[in-house]
C-alpha cells in the first residue's frame, strides 16, 4: 500500500507496523491526550515483595503498602520478587525473536477468534477496526502449562522452554501477590488461592511495538484497564503510561513508567476492583511509542477460571457499602467482546467499550462489571474521601474531554482559515489570546501544562512566534489528529 492510498483498513499480516511503513497512515492517528504527562516516577510505589515471606510484622507492613498502592493508583512495581534475571531476559529474547520470524511462520497463529488459546494478531476485528494501534501481539494461555504449551510456537527454538519457565515463575508470584491482596482486604490469604491456582487462567500477552516514524501521533495501546485480577508486566523499554486520577486537583495526569532492570510492574485489574467492591481501582494505562527502538512487553494476566464468576464477597458488604458490581467471569468478558463493536471507542454508543486485549477502556467497568443500579450508591470507602474523589475525577475527566472536542475543532478550522486568508489578525494578549476574523472575536485563556507547554484548544494559535513552516506542519498534524478524534475514541479521551 502506497502513501495516499486508502488506508482505512489494514489486514493483519499486512499492517503498517508489521511492514515498518515509513509514515503513519490516517487510521492510526489518535487525538492528542487532554491530560498532561510527566515522568515523575517517584510517585510510583515500589514494593519489596520478599518481605511477604518475612515475620508477621514485616508481612503486615508490606500488606499495608500494597493496600495503599491499590487504593491510590491500582499499580505498583515489585523488587526482590525471586525471579532470576536470566529467566526474564530469556523470555524477552525469545519474544523478540518470534516477532522477527518470517511472516509465513507467524501467520500459522493468526486469528481473530478471541476464544483461541493461541493467537497472533494486530487488531480486534480484522478489516473492521476504525482505529488501529501500532502493536503486534501473540497471546497464549499458559496455565496449567502442560495443557497449553504444545500449542505454542515451536519457533524460534527455545520459545516454549524459555517462555514456559517465565510463565511458571510469574504464575507462582501472582498467587503470592493475590494472597497479599485478599489478606489486605481482610479476607485472608487463601481466600482465592485454590480458585486462582488449580483452576485459574493465565493469559500471556506477548506485545511488540515496532519503532514508529511519528510516535506522537499514534499509540501502541489506547487507555484501558485489564479485565484480570492482576497483570504482571515485564518490558524491555519504557513506553507504558499509567493514569494518576488524583493529580492536579482531580483532573489527573499520565505518568511515564520507567524501565529499571529486574523490576516488574503489577496492574490491578477489573476483577480485583470487583473483589474489593470498589476500594481498589483497576489502573488505566496506555502504551506510547518511540522512533528508534522496538519495544517488547510481556503482560501476564491472572484471573479465576474460564467460567468462575468473580463477585463481591459478602464480608465487604453492609448497609453503608452495598454491592456495587455485577458478577462476571473471563468467559463473560470474551462473550462481551464478540457481541459488541468495540473497535471505535465510542463511549456514547455504549458504556461497555472494550479493547481487544481483554481489557476494558476507561469507564467501562460501569457497564461491564458495575451497573446493578444506574444511580450508584456512594463507594465503599473505609479510608475517607480519597476513593470517592478518585471516582469523581475519572468521570469528570471523561466529561471534560468530550466538551473540549468542539473547541479544538473550531480553533483548528480558524487557524486553517487564517492561513488561507491574509486579512486575519491574531494577537496574543498576556495570558489570553484573541483571533479577530472579520468581526468575529474568539477569546480564551492559554492553557498551560505544569511543564509550561501549551495545550488545549488555543494551542495552535498561540504558536504565532514560530516559523511559518513549523506552524503549518504542526497545524497539519493537529488537523489529522482532530479528524481522528471525530472518527473515534470519544471514550478514550
Ligand atoms: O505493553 C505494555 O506495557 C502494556 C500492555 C498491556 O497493557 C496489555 O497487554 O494489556
Ligand atoms: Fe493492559
Amino acid at each position: 500500500m502506497e502513501k495516499g492510498e486508502d488506508s482505512s483498513t489494514f489486514k493483519m499480516g499486512n499492517s503498517a507496523q508489521e511492514r515498518s511503513l515509513p509514515y503513519v497512515p490516517d487510521c492510526y492517528v489518535v487525538p492528542p491526550s487532554c491530560e498532561p504527562c510527566d515522568s515523575n516516577s517517584e510517585i510510583l510505589p515500589t514494593i519489596d515483595v520478599s518481605r511477604l515471606k518475612g515475620g508477621d510484622d514485616e508481612r503486615r507492613g508490606v500488606i499495608r503498602e500494597l493496600s495503599l498502592a491499590c487504593q491510590h493508583l491500582g499499580f505498583f512495581q515489585i523488587v526482590n520478587h525471586g525471579i532470576n534475571q536470566n529467566i526474564l531476559d530469556d523470555a524477552l529474547e525469545v519474544a523478540r525473536r518470534f516477532f522477527e520470524l518470517p511472516a509465513k511462520e507467524k501467520k500459522k497463529f493468526m486469528s481473530n477468534d478471541v476464544y483461541a488459546p493461541v493467537r497472533y494478531s494486530t487488531s480486534l476485528k480484522d478489516g473492521l477496526d476504525n482505529i488501529q494501534f501500532w502493536r503486534i501481539f501473540l497471546k497464549h494461555y499458559a496455565h496449567p502449562l502442560h495443557r497449553w504449551i504444545h500449542l505454542w510456537p515451536e519457533n524460534p527454538p527455545g520459545y516454549r522452554e524459555k517462555m514456559g519457565k517465565f510463565c511458571e515463575e510469574v504464575k507462582e508470584l501472582s498467587i503470592e501477590i493475590m494472597g497479599a491482596i485478599t489478606e489486605s482486604l481482610g479476607l485472608g490469604r487463601d481466600y482465592l488461592s485454590s480458585r486462582m491456582d488449580e483452576n485459574g487462567m493465565q493469559v500471556m500477552t506477548v506485545n511488540c511495538y515496532p519503532a514508529c516514524p511519528d510516535p506522537e501521533t499514534a499509540l501502541g495501546l489506547p487507555p484501558h484497564s485489564d479485565y484480570s485480577c492482576i497483570t504482571i508486566l515485564l518490558q524491555n523499554l519504557a513506553g507504558l503510561k499509567i493514569f494518576d486520577p488524583l493529580a492536579h486537583g482531580g483532573s489527573g495526569r499520565w505518568v511515564a513508567v520507567p524501565e529499571v532492570t529486574g523490576v516488574l510492574k503489577v496492574h490491578i485489574g477489573d476483577h480485583v476492583e470487583v473483589l474489593s467492591n470498589g476500594l481498589y481501582k483497576s489502573i488505566v494505562h496506555k502504551v506510547t511509542l518511540n522512533e528508534e527502538n522496538t519495544r517488547i512487553s510481556l503482560a501476564s494476566l491472572h484471573s479465576l477460571g474460564m467460567d468462575d464468576k468473580m463477585s463481591v464477597p459478602c464480608e465487604l458488604v453492609n448497609d453503608k457499602n452495598p454491592v456495587r458490581y455485577k458478577e462476571s467471569s473471563f468467559n463473560d468478558f470474551l462473550d462481551f467482546l464478540v457481541k459488541n463493536d468495540i473497535s471505535q471507542g465510542d463511549r456514547s454508543a455504549s458504556w461497555n467499550r472494550v479493547t481487544e486485549d481483554y481489557s476494558v477502556p476507561w469507564s467501562a467497568p460501569k457497564g461491564l462489571w458495575k451497573g446493578l443500579d444506574e444511580d450508584e450508591p456512594a463507594p465503599y470507602d473505609p479510608i475517607g474521601q480519597e476513593v470517592t474523589k478518585k471516582e469523581k475525577s475519572r468521570t469528570k475527566f471523561a466529561e471534560n474531554a468530550v466538551h473540549i472536542i468542539p473547541f479544538v475543532l473550531l480553533a483548528c478550522a480558524l487557524v486553517l482559515w487564517f492561513f488561507s486568508n491574509p486579512d486575519v489578525d491574531v494577537g496574543v494578549k498576556g495570558e489570553s489570546i484573541a483571533a479577530r476574523i472579520e468581526g468575529l472575536t474568539i477569546e480564551g485563556d492559554i492553557d498551560n501544562d505544569n511543564d509550561g507547554t501549551q495545550t488545549g484548544f488555543l494551542g495552535a494559535a498561540t504558536e504565532v512566534g514560530h516559523s511559518e513552516n513549523k506552524l503549518k506542519r504542526d497545524v497539519n498534524k493537529r488537523n489529522r489528529r482532530i479528524q481522528a478524534s471525530r472518527k473515534v475514541m470519544k471514550g478514550f479521551y
